[in-house]
């Protein structure tokens, strides 16, 4: 295919790569659980469409930002990945001084629009969750510890915050249940995945728990922290955040999450390992769209 050249070295292909950059699809979820949030901050209502639009926009700038940094510190790791080694800077699509010009632009401008067009408090927790995720995760947490993901998850549970925030300006306790809901599920996401990846972590040198307590521990951790999971998406109707229309949802997406853990821990193989990673993240985007929905239905 011809690429289109627009002066300035910019091409069709070079915008591509700065587009995979941003890590589209996981920021997309990412995204829509902030939305979310927005919508569920207002009793009864709808939240300012400018508020929606700002915010969001806001959001996806700097959570696009946070993975093109992960993806410049990381280009040494992600060139021994199999999953990784095709990313733009790897194959030397990019070089790493663009790399860092996009992050701060993509970055700085989504936390002005933030600050300008939303209000102060999300800027600053955005800006947090960037430095969480970009420095406390990628640059500290991610090579010492197999611990990283649970710690680091913090950054990756944010965004319904963000969106509460956004519109009401504060934090508030049924915030922080959203907050726990995507903190426990991190780890039954990422370890499945890390199951069926483990020769690509150890060939990379990163202390993912299978690497560091083996296959079998992992699975039962997979297990334990599904459960918990479980536990922490019944909070919003025990605090009548929501109603039985989520309970039912939560519970029956439960049962299938659980089940999916209990196999992998009864009976592991790649494949249910790889089934079970893809299924963490309909579990979340149905969970979530079950709270939206829950919260518009009369009664
Ligand atoms: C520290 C926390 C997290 C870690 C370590 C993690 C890790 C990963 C990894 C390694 C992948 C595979 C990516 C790829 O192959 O390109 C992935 C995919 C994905 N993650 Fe996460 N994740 C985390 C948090 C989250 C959060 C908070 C969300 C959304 C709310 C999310 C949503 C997704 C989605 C949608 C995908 C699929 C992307 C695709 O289909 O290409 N992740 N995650
Ligand atoms: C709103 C805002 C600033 C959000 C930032 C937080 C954020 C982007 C969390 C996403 C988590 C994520 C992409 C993990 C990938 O893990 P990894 O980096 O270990 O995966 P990799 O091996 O694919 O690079």
């Amino acid at each position: 295919m011809r690429t289109l050249e627009l002066g300035l070295g910019f091409s069709a292909a070079r915008m591509q790569a700065f587009y995979v950059l941003t890590k589209p699809r996981v920021n997309a979820l990412i995204v829509f659980c902030a939305v979310i949030g927005m919508f569920l901050a207002v009793p009864g209502g709808l939240p300012p469409a400018a508020t929606v639009l700002y915010a969001t926009l806001g959001i996806a700038c700097v959570a696009g930002a946070a993975a093109a940094m992960n993806c410049l510190v990381e280009q040494g790791i992600d060139a021994r990945m199999a999953r990784t080694r095709g990313r733009p800077l790897p194959r030397g699509e990019l070089a790493s001084l663009e790399v860092a010009g996009f992050a701060t632009v993509l970055g700085g401008g989504g936390l002005a629009v933030l600050y300008l067009a939303v209000n102060p408090l999300t800027m600053w927790l955005t800006l947090a969750t960037f430095v969480g995720y970009a420095v406390v995760y990628t640059l500290l947490l991610k090579p010492r510890t197999p611990q990283n993901i649970v710690i680091g998850g913090a950054s990756g549970a944010m965004p319904p915050v963000l969106g509460w925030a956004a519109v009401t300006g504060e934090v508030s306790g049924d915030a922080l249940l959203l907050f726990l809901i995507i903190f426990a599920w991190t780890p039954p996401h990422f370890w499945a995945l890390a199951l069926y990846r483990t020769a690509d972590y150890t060939r990379a040198g990163l202390p993912m728990l299978p690497v560091t307590h083996g296959p079998e521990f992992t699975r039962l951790s997979v297990l334990l922290y599904t459960l918990i999971l479980f536990g922490v998406t019944l909070l919003p109707f025990a605090t009548r955040m929501s109603g039985w229309p989520y309970l039912i949802a939560a519970t029956l997406l439960g049962a299938r999450f659980i089940h999916y853990a209990w196999r992998l821990y009864r009976d592991y193989s790649d494949t249910l390992a790889r089934r079970t990673f893809r299924f963490s993240i309909l579990y979340l985007s149905l969970l979530f769209a079950a709270l939206l929905v829950d919260h518009y239905l009369p009664g």
